[in-house]
């Protein structure tokens, strides 16, 4: 998520390409995002500020409107839910649903549920582990990059590895939408069930809708300063066998193991549980009311937003019975 000072900079830079001293040099801006999601990143021992907490974004962002819809998931009570966790709260009957859905059996055709781990170490333990116990050829893919010198900077900015190592049986995921009419989507999850015969023996995945895709490299492009761009070539897939819930952020996830009792961030838990998109795809393993947390900051934002969202309905309301009563006026 993008900082306090991250923003203030951006907003600098804009004013100076643009060459006016307006709000981000006059430049149109449309940001979305949850601020009761992961917060930004920061080094250790430096101050966390959001966004909205820079004297920047007051001077740029003149309307906020809050998006109540949720589309990922349609049952009613997991709704319900989410949007108590999101909030950092979690009662009695919640938390017992929560910790019940520990017995649910998620896997499916060969298809284990990834498990989302609060700490990236853990993630590459148990891929390495699990790829270890397979048996059977080692397919090894190796990307190609623009620039070999500059991996380190590709493999920060790319969803892909450089190197992707995969063996009949190997859980994976998609990391691009392919064929999203298909379900070949960004978090797609599958299972490698063979490799064509075609000279790089691409590997032949079973998603868990059913459908059978050979997968060919696809192509990502990283735009650098100055017009200048990097670009990886390499298949879209990476180990699911588990992910980082920093990682997991945007995802849906059809089933979903996870473990929140090294749970070290506001709004990780909310992250987590709201990848799955129903509770039947879901097993929380360790589940307790104290991993549940929110940031005291963002409430007040939020409780901030919806007073001045009321106060600006009221207003259009006494607009449209003639009588504007904050600007003391009638309209018509
Ligand atoms: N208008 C829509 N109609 C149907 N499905 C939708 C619609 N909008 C979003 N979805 C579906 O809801 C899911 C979540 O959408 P999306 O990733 O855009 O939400 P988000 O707000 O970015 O979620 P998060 O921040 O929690 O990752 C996706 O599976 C998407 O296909």
């Amino acid at each position: 998520m993008l900082d306090a000072d991250f923003f203030t900079k951006i907003e600098h830079v804009a004013r100076v390409i643009r060459g006016k001293d307006l709000p981000f040099g006059g430049i149109q801006l449309i940001l979305c995002g949850d601020f009761l999601q992961l917060p930004p990143v920061t080094k250790s021992g430096q101050k966390r500020l959001f966004c909205f907490q820079s004297s920047a974004w007051h001077n740029c962002i003149q309307m906020t409107f809050e998006l109540t819809e949720v589309r990922r998931q349609t049952d009613i009570e997991f709704i319900n839910i989410l949007q108590h966790i999101r909030i950092g709260r979690c009662p009695k009957e919640m938390c017992e649903k929560l910790v019940s859905t520990n017995s649910n059996k998620i896997e499916t055709a060969g298809i284990l549920a990834t498990r989302l781990c609060t700490h990236k170490e853990d993630v590459e333990q148990i891929n390495v582990v699990q790829l270890e116990k397979l048996s059977g050829e080692t397919r090894i893919f190796n990307a190609l990059d623009s620039d070999p010198a500059l991996v380190k900077l590709i493999n920060n900015q790319c969803s892909v590895k450089a190197k992707i190592t995969l063996k009949r049986g190997t859980q994976v995921m998609l990391t691009k939408n392919l064929a999203v009419q298909r379900g070949l989507v960004n978090g797609a999850r599958g299972v490698v069930i063979g490799f064509n015969n075609a000279e790089k023996g691409l590997p032949i995945i079973r998603f868990l809708n059913g459908v059978e895709q050979t997968i060919t490299p696809e192509r990502w492009t990283i735009k650098l300063g100055g017009g200048a761009f990097l670009m990886r070539r390499q298949l879209p897939l990476q180990l699911a066998w588990a992910i980082s819930i920093h990682k997991s952020q945007g995802l849906s996830l059809d089933c979903v193991e996870i473990s929140l009792s090294r749970v070290f961030e506001c709004g990780q838990a909310y992250v987590a549980l709201s990848r799955a998109r129903n509770l039947e795809g879901l097993r929380v393993i360790d589940f307790e009311k104290s991993c549940v947390h929110a940031d005291s900051e963002v409430l007040k934002f939020y409780q901030k937003l919806r007073v001045e969202t009321k106060l600006l309905k009221q207003s259009n309301l006494n607009c449209y019975s003639g009588y504007d009563k904050e600007n003391s006026q009638y309209c018509y």
